[in-house]
């Protein structure tokens, strides 16, 4: 039988959500060692704002344990629903060890719990999110964000920026390079021997053959033309409004969006509360849950664990691989 695989869990935003969905996951079994990095008094008091209890022994390296807690102080007094930026160093700290940890082969995969992006970014760190962190902490030049729900994939050729940078972004290079780590990944990582990938295009009606916008001539359809010559099977670029239609998604193992909300939205309409989103091209596994901070609901209130134990299982499942 294959070993049970350690997987770390970031608690995320203290004043967030993250530390609720830690206690809950804490007491349920999974398919691996789970390692929660937080502030343990952090997690004590949420428990207890719950009325969970919370029996976490200190994480040590040696042993096995079904679950621990591998505590990382945060420096300042946490308030459900509180964002303090002082606090926001602690939050890349949970993420930095984690990280380190994968990378030396302490843990199979890491678990990230949502974190505030706006707070780092007022702490005074230029923070996009995770997926452009991770990808810088690792000197990894390009990295593919993935979202997984139900049967559908939706990976993005752009991430975390505004709108207008959006076209410029679009680049031939990005889209080939892009294409090449789903392809790799799915394979490797996924184990689907063939993958096909839809492509969006960028414009209404795909550009309408150059009167809408020529990004699809001059850039996605050249791209497209590149990777397929190298064995990769992707095709379009289709237009966004039909391409999320069950006809045609019908054997498609996974779809390439332009942009955030050209394919998210989709996805979280369908999902929402047990999508999981996955870093591609990392020398690491990450895996992520498909929802942000809920600030609202931090410490009291019905909140949905379901796509952190849908983020836990993926994480499991490839760390096997
Ligand atoms: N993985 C991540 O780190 C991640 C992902 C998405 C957003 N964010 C960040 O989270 C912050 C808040 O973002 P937002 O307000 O757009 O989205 P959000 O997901 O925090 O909230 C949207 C709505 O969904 C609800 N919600 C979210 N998670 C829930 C859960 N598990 N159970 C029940 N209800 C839930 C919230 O209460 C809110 O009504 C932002 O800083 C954003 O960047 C982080
Ligand atoms: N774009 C993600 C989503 O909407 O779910 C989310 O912001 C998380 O991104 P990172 O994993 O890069 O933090």
């Amino acid at each position: 039988m294959a070993p049970r695989p350690r997987i770390a869990i970031t608690a995320g935003e203290p004043a967030g959500i993250g530390p609720d969905l830690c206690v809950l996951l804490a007491a349920k079994p999974f398919a691996g060692d789970l390692v929660f990095l937080a502030d343990r008094d952090v997690l004590v008091a949420r428990a207890k704002q719950r009325g969970v209890t919370l029996s976490l022994p200190d994480y040590a390296p040696s042993e096995r344990q079904p679950a621990s807690l591998l505590h990382i102080p945060a420096p300042q007094p946490v308030a459900p629903g509180k964002l303090d930026p002082r606090n926001a160093r602690h939050v890349l700290a949970l993420l930095d060890r984690a990280l380190d940890g994968c990378v030396a082969g302490e843990f199979g995969a890491m678990v990230t719990a949502p974190v505030q992006k706006s707070t780092i970014n007022d702490a005074g760190v230029a923070f996009t999110g995770h997926t452009e962190y991770l990808a810088e902490r690792t000197s990894t030049p390009k990295v593919v964000m993935m979202l997984v729900g139900g049967t559908l994939r939706v990976a993005l050729a752009t991430t975390h920026l505004p709108l207008s940078a959006v076209p410029a972004a679009v680049t031939r290079e990005n889209i080939e390079q892009t294409l090449r780590i789903i392809d790799r990944d799915l394979r490797t990582r996924f184990g689907i021997a063939k993958p096909r990938i839809l492509v969006a295009g960028l414009n209404p009606h795909a550009g309408e053959s150059g009167h809408l916008g020529r990004e699809e001539i001059e850039r996605i359809a050249p791209a497209l033309a590149t990777v397929k010559a190298e064995g990769i099977g992707a095709s379009g670029p289709y237009p966004a409004d039909t391409l999320f239609t069950p006809r045609m998604l019908e054997g498609a193992d996974a779809v390439l969006a332009m942009y955030h909300d050209q394919g998210l939205p989709v996805l979280k309409h369908g999902s929402f509360g047990d999508a999981v989103n996955v870093t591609l091209g990392l020398p690491i596994i990450r895996t992520s849950v498909d929802h942000g901070t809920a600030l609202d609901l931090a410490g009291h209130g019905a909140i949905d664990t379901g796509s952190l134990e849908a983020a836990l299982a993926l994480a499991i499942d490839l760390a096997g691989h």
